[in-house]
């Protein structure tokens, strides 16, 4: 983008930031982007970006409801005996093997009779594309009506679930697939051919309750996807739950979800009776390879000024800028183009394809630099990032250091245990203060040195 246009897109976007509301500079400022830290977007923004397989050396952990039924794993798609319009779907997808995840979750989720299972996993491991394989598995396509129901938080992901069923269904076209969300209006009265069922918790429910188009008597499997980013949404829940009890007691119910924490963990109980519980850990990310430094600056520009001052060594890498607010990202990625910088905006009001078209380019380094959010970029893992700045130091809604974050910004999973830079940028007695918590928090393996850039 040309700078001229790239400057003016900043205005517009500092504009738009003021209008949200931003108060005070520096770091005890309301952040905007956190107004809405919206899960279902970043879980889509993932999904988007998302070219492979999660890799990751971790054991499953399963927790099996009958502890003496022998527990299956397979290594090989040709073990599970799949039909082989399906196994060809699964090969034409480019997977040679099954995931870690779907090595313990399919042969449970494709065993007779039919088990229920709850499972969590980071993004990206192959949750979907399990459950996927397992709706296939289950239908039978001479019956001509609904048989799987998957409910998934937002019409967007709804989306992207159904193009992996087209995908791995592909040679298996007597399966039809429809979408039940808002915006697919049928006539009353339609009693639904297709043999799965994807869409939105109140959409799913007006079709089997007030409409009628579904039969949920003869639903034979129910796959309740993202549970972590339903339970977030409004509503949401009491809608699954509602759908949930209209199923037949003999049907499979399956539920997923990338974190587990207890709210996520008392709906999955509600929403699966006698469940199996298969766990993945997330890979341990550690700072141990990681150099950390500080700076020391008195305000908002002599950061910049520092930052400038030391541009070109971190250009040699692909670096990310991590400020507090979207006000303050957009205008320094407004600065740094002023000053003849090539650099990329990762914001919070930008559409998610918007969003992911960004996070593209700079994974293909088509730029070195990134300049983002906190929030906007949590959960997002590009690999080749070896520098990070913190421009801001994180800290939470209570304006305590963010640990959490900081590992999740700059620390490294051991496997991969890439070398890299952090630069964390104080301006207060106020981010000294925070940076000193981290550093406590982190004691046994933080070593910071000061850099002092002058100007
Ligand atoms: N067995 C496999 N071999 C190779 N690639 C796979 C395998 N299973 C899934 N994938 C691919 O890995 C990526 C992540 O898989 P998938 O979307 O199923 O993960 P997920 O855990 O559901 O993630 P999310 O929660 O973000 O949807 C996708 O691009 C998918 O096509």
């Amino acid at each position: 983008m040309a700078t001229d246009s790239w400057a003016q897109a900043v205005d517009e976007q500092e504009a738009a930031a003021e209008s949200v509301g931003a108060k005070t500079e520096g770091d005890g400022e309301k952040t905007e982007d956190d107004d809405k830290d919206d899960k279902a977007a970043q879980s889509l923004l993932n999904k988007l970006i998302r070219s492979n397989l999660v890799n990751t050396t971790n054991q499953v952990e399963v927790l099996q409801r009958d502890p003496n039924s022998p527990l299956y794993s397979v290594k090989s798609f040709e073990e599970l005996r799949l039909k082989p319009q399906l196994l060809q779907g699964v090969y034409a997808m480019g997977f040679n093997r099954p995931s870690k995840i779907q090595e313990t979750a399919l042969p449970m989720m494709l065993a007779e009779p039919p088990q229920n299972l709850i499972a969590q996993s980071q993004s990206g491991t192959g949750k979907t594309a399990a459950f996927v394989l397992a709706m296939l598995s289950h239908v039978d396509p001479e019956n001509k009506w609904p048989q799987c129901l998957c409910v998934s938080p937002t019409y967007e992901l709804a989306l992207q679930t159904g193009k992996v069923i087209e995908q791995m269904g592909k040679f298996y076209p007597e399966v039809q697939l429809v979408y039940a969300i808002r915006g697919n209006k049928l006539e009353r009265g339609t009693r639904l051919q297709e043999q799965i069922v994807i869409g939105t918790p109140g959409t799913v429910l007006d079709w089997c309750q007030k409409l009628k188009f579904i039969d949920p008597k003869k639903i034979k499997v129910f796959v309740l996807d993202e549970a972590d980013v339903m339970i977030a949404t409004q509503g949401h829940q009491d809608q699954s739950i509602r759908i949930q009890r209209m199923l037949p007691k003999t049907c499979q119910m399956l539920l997923f979800s990338a974190t587990f924490e207890d709210t996520v963990w008392n709906f999955a109980k509600r929403i699966v009776p006698e469940p199996n519980i298969i766990k993945l850990k997330r890979e341990e990310e550690t700072l141990d390879t990681i150099k950390q430094y500080y700076v020391i600056c008195n305000s908002k520009e002599e950061k910049f000024q520092a930052l400038c001052n030391i541009y070109g060594a971190i250009t040699i890498a692909q670096a990310m800028i991590f400020c507090h607010t979207r006000k303050t990202a957009g205008w320094l990625a407004g600065e740094l183009s002023r000053e003849g910088h090539r650099v990329a905006l990762l914001s919070g009001e930008m559409q998610v394809e918007q969003r992911a078209a960004v996070i593209e380019r700079f994974r293909d380094g088509k730029e070195k630099v990134l300049v983002t959010t906190n929030v906007c970029a949590r959960g997002i893992d590009v690999e080749q990032v070896s520098v990070v700045i913190n421009f801001d130091l994180p800290v939470d809604k209570d304006g305590n250091p963010d640990n959490e974050t900081y590992l999740h910004r700059i620390g490294r999973t051991g496997r991969f245990g890439k070398r890299g830079l952090a630069i964390n940028m104080v301006d207060s007695r106020f981010s000294m203060n925070i940076l000193n918590r981290i550093q406590e928090h982190f004691s046994k393996v933080l070593k910071i040195v000061t850099i002092r850039v002058g100007y």
